[in-house]
């Protein structure tokens, strides 16, 4: 049922699925690609990037509709629309997975990652291959991995300098099992809430503190309604762009080939996009008041040995042998 805004304003509304073969006039495809964040945000950069792409690559043929601002929702609801053939494509945050695939829950383990470099091994390897064909079943085919980008702490009650400072804090997660154990062992009362209502429970003080990327924090102007930035780091928050498979399956495989193709191009322009935004959103940060502070190296010990424990929960999940295999690439690289 569209929303009151969607028919107000005109905006798109989540229609009966198309199939690739319905082509519209003159044989072009139509698909709408939805996200959450807003159009000038990383998010909205590369989706345009891949539109442009497919474009190209299709001689017209194939024109991808870009839809922000959380117009469908966002992720969790993103998802079931995609899987639902309700829009086509999308990128959502892999946390929001965990609820229909346990083994994606790897990806939210604490600390797993030290440098975006790791990640990108991992995720363009065996082990993001593994991840991506378990969406199958769900009607979803997982095309390539963005960055979201390694989560930091925002509070607005007192910053964040050692293990205890957690204690009590009420801290909105992302609705992922893993982000609220991993809270609620720090001490905090963690709870889960959909991004698109976190900047008004943040305004409207429903929570203490919230934990995001810098260049999330900034375009989502989070630093609005936080005072205190403290650089944990704590775990690397990927995103997965997704195309509804029954849509995908009715494609002739020379389109599948150019869509996966820009695919790519828009994965290797968003990590490098985001990857220069992060490092001026902690300037820009610190322009807009945020009073940011690093933890030091023995309580950034302390709080990650707090978490070990998240990892018995997550092998369970995950299936030993995933989190074998992906700990055992990790080692292999950090002996290089
Ligand atoms: O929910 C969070 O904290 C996120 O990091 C969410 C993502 O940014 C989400 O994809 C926004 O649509």
């Amino acid at each position: 049922m569209p929303t009151r805004r969607q028919l107000l304003l005109g905006l798109p509304t989540l229609a009966a699925p198309r199939l690739a073969g319905a082509a519209g006039a003159a044989g072009v495809l139509r698909p709408r690609f939805g996200y959450g964040l807003a159009d000038d945000s990383n998010q909205g950069r590369a989706a345009r990037l891949f539109a442009e792409e497919v474009m190209r690559r299709t001689d017209g043929r194939i024109m991808v509709e870009v839809i922000g601002n959380a117009i469908f929702g966002t992720d969790a609801k993103l998802q079931a629309a995609a899987a639902e053939g309700k829009i086509e494509f999308s990128v959502t945050s892999t946390a929001t997975l965990v609820e229909w695939i346990p083994e994606f829950s790897l990806l939210d383990a604490p600390f797993l990652f030290s440098n975006p470099a790791e990640a990108d091994a991992v995720l363009d390897g065996p082990v993001g291959d593994q991840l991506r064909a378990k969406l199958r079943p769900r009607g979803l085919v997982g095309l390539v991995y963005w960055e979201n980008g390694f989560r930091n702490l925002t509070t607005s009650v007192r910053p964040v300098r050692r293990l205890e400072d957690f204690q009590g804090l009420r801290i909105r997660v992302m609705q992922n099992p893993v982000a609220l154990e991993t809270f609620e062992r720090l001490g905090t009362q963690a709870r889960p809430l959909a991004f698109d209502k976190l900047y008004d429970a943040l305004r409207d003080k429903e929570f203490d503190a919230q934990e995001n990327p810098l260049a999330n924090i900034l375009q989502s102007r989070l630093y609005e309604v936080q005072k205190y930035l403290t650089l944990t780091r704590h775990v690397y928050s990927a995103w997965i762009v997704i195309a509804s498979a029954r849509w995908w399956d009715a494609l002739p495989p020379a389109d599948q080939k150019a869509i996966m193709e820009a695919a790519v191009v828009s994965r290797d322009f968003e990590r490098a996009d985001t990857r220069m935004r992060s490092a001026q959103a902690l300037k820009d940060l610190k322009a807009a008041g945020l009073e940011i502070n690093e933890l030091s190296f023995s309580e950034a010990n302390r709080i990650s040995n707090r978490l070990n424990r998240v990892y018995a929960h997550i092998g369970p999940r995950v299936g030993l042998p995933l989190l074998v295999q992906t700990q055992a690439q990790l080692a292999e690289m950090r002996e290089r």
